[in-house]
């Protein structure tokens, strides 16, 4: 990388310590700079936080004396990542992961913006006193921009009032479980919950968000008895929830996005189907849907593009999350639909908790902790694995950046494009990296990501979020300036 200074005599001061590059004003070039128009060679002009100017290389002349430069030469300029759903645990579970380091670890992969999910924090983001411990806990604590969904649970279903004052409050969405969550103070809501709030949510043009699992049987278990089985074989997990359970729930919700349309009782409301992991029946099921006119989207994840079942060893819980990793050629099917476009956007579900949690040493896949701790590697993760389907930049940046970013209601972000913020990350995509214990890993527990202990391609070199250089090759800004978003 190279600094060229072109200014003559009076260099700017630096702004702050809220970026590592301490100019209002510079530019950054390279010969692959990502834009809604295609990928280009050229430059791109950043001005206090926002992109001013996007230049292709014949075109561009600095004409200003006191510009800043910085030429990534072959390195990738791209938006940066969207992850609308990562779960950071702050306040009340700061032990599992937290606001400082979470937002770290978003900066050193890549991620400019997070959506904070509404549970595994203490309280649940379930009401608008929620929301202002959130937004306390994150202020002058986050390295990137982080937005929250609010909690959809039967309580405030059930009230108007409460759920329009959470909404009121700034959540971008809402976020409900058909499943036990696993968190106490998060209860899981029905088909006929989500029914009553869509209405709601139509009014105010903000998305719910699923989990999309539900019970078959109805004596409220998910696990076979205490050794009827054996536990740290992953097939035993595999077995406990079955396709089935997100095919009956994609089934039930189905019924309630016919409401979206022109015209229904829930038009203008949106329903987003978190980490698809089914890329059979329940794959089809929103396929259908969309294909009449229904406001469905869906996610999937990293790790079910990965990892294959067959290939999980004997007890090693890390890979242990809801809805389970599938056989191997449900991964294939789910990248035929990603790059079909019949899986919208990718999030990471980054879902930590103590390593305690993972009981790695008893290996037991029915009692440990679920959730896959992954975020600083979403971006090489999906590039290591995708680059044999001749995967684009264009289409990582559609993925993580411009769906996402609509999901959300980012309007100034998602895309380098003229007016929006400036969130880039800028990457080299031949560069290998080993995830061993020398490499710098900035989630709380490095112990407990399925990722350590691979190779992956695409080594994040900045990292700029409004502008500010929050990320450099290992180093952080020294303050945290980035912002929560609330909904305006
Ligand atoms: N509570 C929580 O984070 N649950 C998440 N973990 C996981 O693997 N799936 C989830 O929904
Ligand atoms: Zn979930
Ligand atoms: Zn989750």
């Amino acid at each position: 990388m190279i600094l060229k200074k072109v200014y003559g005599f009076i260099p700017q001061l630096p702004s702050s310590d809220c970026s590592l590059l301490p100019h209002n004003h510079y530019w950054i070039a390279s010969k692959h700079v990502v834009t809604p128009n295609g990928t280009i060679s050229g430059a791109v002009e950043i001005k206090q936080g926002r992109i001013i100017s996007i230049v292709a290389e014949e075109n561009w002349h600095v004409n200003s004396w006191f510009t800043t430069v910085v030429n990534y030469g072959e390195a990738v300029i791209m938006p940066g990542f969207i992850d609308v759903h990562a779960h950071l645990d702050d306040p009340g579970r700061t032990e599992w992961e937290g606001f400082p380091s979470g937002t770290k670890a978003a900066a050193a992969g890549g991620v400019t913006t997070l959506i904070d999910m509404p549970l595994n924090s203490a309280p649940s983001t379930v009401s608008e006193e929620a929301l202002k411990l959130k937004v306390q806990a994150a202020e002058g604590r986050v390295y990137v921009d982080v937005g929250f969904w609010g909690g959809l649970v039967p309580e405030n279903a059930e009230n108007v009032t409460s759920l329009e004052r959470l909404l009121d409050a700034g959540v971008l969405g809402l976020k409900s479980f058909m499943v036990p969550s696993g968190i106490n103070d998060f209860p899981m809501t029905t088909s006929a919950h989500i029914k009553e709030a869509l209405p709601t949510l139509a009014r105010y043009r903000r998305p719910l968000l699923v989990h999309a699992e539900v019970l078959l049987d109805h004596d409220g278990k998910l696990e076979p008895e205490d050794g009827a089985d054996n536990a740290r074989s992953y097939s035993t997990y595999l077995k406990t929830r079955p396709a089935s359970m997100e095919e009956a729930a994609i089934n039930q919700l189905i019924t309630l996005t016919k409401e979206t349309r022109a015209g229904g009782s829930a038009e203008g409301a949106h329903l987003h189907i978190v980490h698809l992991s089914d890329a059979r029946t329940s794959l089809n099921l929103i396929k259908e849907a969309k294909q009449r006119g229904d406001s469905i989207t869906v996610e999937t994840c990293p790790h079910y593009l990965a990892f294959a079942a067959e290939d999980i060893p004997d007890g090693d819980t890390r890979f242990k999350c809801a809805p389970p990793i599938r056989d191997a050629a449900n991964k294939e099917k789910l990248w035929d639909a990603l790059l079909e476009g019949d899986i919208d956007m990718l999030s990471s579900d980054h879902s930590p908790a103590v390593p305690e949690m993972k009981l790695l040493d008893e290996g037991d896949f029915l009692k440990a902790w679920g959730g896959i701790s992954s975020l600083q590697f979403v971006l090489p993760a999906t590039w290591t694995y995708g680059r044999k389907y001749g995967i684009t930049f264009e289409q990582l940046a559609s993925w993580w950046s411009e769906k996402p970013a609509k999901l959300a209601g980012l309007t100034t972000k998602g895309a380098i494009a003229i007016g929006n913020q400036a969130d880039i990350v800028v990457w080299e995509p031949d560069v290998e990296f080993d995830l061993d214990n020398g490499y710098p890993v900035h989630i709380k527990h490095p112990s407990i990501s399925a990722y350590m202990g691979s190779r992956l391609a695409g080594k994040v070199l900045a990292t700029f979020v409004r502008g500010n250089l929050v990320y450099k090759e290992g180093n952080h800004a020294s303050l945290a300036c980035a912002l929560p978003i609330l909904h305006r």
